[in-house]
């Protein structure tokens, strides 16, 4: 299929680069190698990217434990079994086996056994289909594409530009996930998915933890009740949460001491550590962005085969978080599926099909992204919010449920906290969005992203007969209410 690989001293070309080897750069590489081409990836710090070592992992095998002995405390006769609180070692140590201890070497397996060469080192664009990589000893390698370059070097987090922060030392997510002991305080500043996922770990593994967030609530981009539940979870467990405060400086006087920051309503704050939650950058700014006229630092804006649209000639992809459509593994993983099989179809010379829900559009980024956030309740949620809807000008029929009616949920925990609501869109005759908040949610939410990717209409769902007694039966009283 294509001519033989010059791989030998400083210079090699391949059909395909790929810069990043975090789960997006894999995916990509596997699927156009999977399709014939050949494929190297570029990494300059650990195979596996973020989300192996950095992010999903380490803060999933941080929360696991917390949230099973939670749960566990809400069941007749489980919860007089279980009395202590968390194994706060033993919890560290599986999270450590859950981060590979930090290497890579069982990712760079897969990647030799899959046929897709790696280049250690930080790589740069250099004009068109041309990569320069510095490796770990300063030496320079150069890397030609044959058809395409796919960046998907992801995202890093953001600090906001306080004075002192450099000098205080404040951890960051990184930090939050790898951490060796809980602070005996924490505090965590923002109020999306990393803050109250960390501040449900630490205060679980022992930290007096503050939340401090700006706006007036959690979670502000779901359905308002998922973050009044979490907050509501987070302050019965002991978590302070402050919000409409910001942090207006920082200083943390003794190195080994604790830092003191003062806040926008005149107060001050001690704390042994603060997490900066507050978002994520774009890992662009030493990229080489300017030799192919893109603005350094920038995001990298792709249409819905994921190509760079500002850069002609078609050669050059953007996937994951870099291209910011959708700050989530397994979206950057589809992008990777679809973005392959773009560049593997045009390598061929075969037509590209880049319709809606098509081999090669990524579809679902704008209309069925679903995201579980691991904290205690869980909250689990796919498409348009109703208010994403109605910005849209959809015409829409929301539909709410109490999650802790259903028998199911009943059964899973006494008590049972929980909310459902599904979001129609009338015009269409399909879910444009669920919403769901409770223990044990995460595990429903595919019901739901099939139901809004598949557009099935509501009356067809009457047909999709949820197990009694599960909590699956909120389908059925979800619908049973819209039909009224
Ligand atoms: C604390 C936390 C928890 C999260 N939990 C979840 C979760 O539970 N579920 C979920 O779906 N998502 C979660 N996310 C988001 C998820 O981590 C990201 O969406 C995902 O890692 C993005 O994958 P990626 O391949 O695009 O980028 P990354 O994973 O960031 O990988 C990019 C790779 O590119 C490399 N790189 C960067 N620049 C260069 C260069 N110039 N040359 C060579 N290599 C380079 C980096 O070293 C890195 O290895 C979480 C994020 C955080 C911060
Ligand atoms: N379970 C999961 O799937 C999971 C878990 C963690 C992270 N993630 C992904 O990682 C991404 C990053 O998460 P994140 O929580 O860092 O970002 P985020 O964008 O979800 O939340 C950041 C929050 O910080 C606030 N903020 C920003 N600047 C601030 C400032 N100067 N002071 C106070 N508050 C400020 C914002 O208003 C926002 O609410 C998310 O987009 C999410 O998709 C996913």
């Amino acid at each position: 299929m294509t001519a033989a690989d010059d791989r030998t001293g400083d210079q090699a070309e391949y059909d395909v680069v790929v810069l990043g080897a975090g789960p997006t750069g894999e995916n990509l590489a596997d699927r156009v190698h999977a399709a014939g081409l050949t494929a190297v990836v570029v990494e300059s710090e650990l195979v596996g990217g973020e989300c192996s070592y950095w992010a999903c992992m380490p803060s999933k095998a941080l929360l696991r434990p917390v949230v099973a002995l939670a749960e566990a405390g809400r069941v007749g006769g489980a919860r007089q079994a279980v009395t202590g609180s968390p194994d706060v070692p033993a919890v560290l140590e599986r999270r450590d086996a859950f981060a590979s201890h930090w290497k890579d070497d069982g990712q760079v397996s897969w990647l030799e056994s899959a046929g897709i060469d790696l280049v250690r080192g930080h790589g740069r664009l250099d004009g068109e289909r041309r990569v320069v990589v510095t490796g770990p000893d300063g030496g320079e390698r150069v890397l030609t594409a044959r058809h395409a370059v796919a960046v998907c070097t992801g995202s890093g987090a953001a600090l906001p530009p306080l004075p002192g922060i450099e000098e205080a030392r404040p951890w960051t997510s990184r930090e939050a996930v790898s951490a060796k002991e809980a602070p005996r305080r924490l505090a965590v500043v923002g109020g999306g998915v990393v803050a109250v996922e960390m501040a449900t770990a630490w205060r679980a593994l022992g930290s007096e933890v503050t939340l401090l967030v700006r706006g007036d609530g959690l979670l502000p981009r779901l359905e308002p009740f998922a973050g009044e539940l979490v907050a509501k979870g987070l302050t019965e467990a002991g978590v302070t949460v402050r919000t409409g405060v910001s942090v207006t400086g920082l200083s943390r006087a003794d190195a080994a001491g604790p830092v003191t920051l003062t806040l926008d309503d005149g107060g001050r704050l001690d704390t042994d550590e603060i997490l900066f939650a507050t978002g994520r950058f774009p890992r662009t700014a030493d990229l080489g962005l300017d030799s192919v006229g893109l603005e350094p630092g920038s995001w990298l804006t792709v249409d819905d085969t994921c190509r760079v649209t500002a850069v002609e000639g078609g050669w050059l992809y953007a996937a994951g978080d870099v291209n910011h459509r959708a700050l989530l593994t397994h979206q950057g993983k589809y992008q990777a599926r679809i973005a392959g099989a773009v560049i593997a179809a045009r390598a061929q010379g075969e037509a590209v099909q880049p319709g809606p829900w098509g081999p090669h559009a990524a579809t679902a980024d704008s209309a069925a992204v679903p995201a579980v956030v691991f904290t205690d309740p869980e909250v689990a949620s796919v498409g348009l919010s109703a208010a994403d809807a109605e910005r849209e000008g959809r015409r829409i029929r929301v539909v709410d449920h109490d999650l802790g009616a259903v028998a199911g949920a009943a059964l899973f925990a006494d008590g049972y906290r929980g909310q459902a609501r599904m979001v129609v869109d009338l015009d269409r005759g399909h879910l444009v969005g669920a919403t769901f908040v409770g223990s044990g949610v995460g595990e429903l939410l595919h019901s739901a992203t099939v139901a809004i990717a598949g557009e099935v209409p509501v009356e067809r769902l009457w047909h999709a007969v949820p197990s009694y007694p599960t909590i699956s039966e909120i389908w059925l009283r979800l619908l049973e209410t819209y039909r009224g």
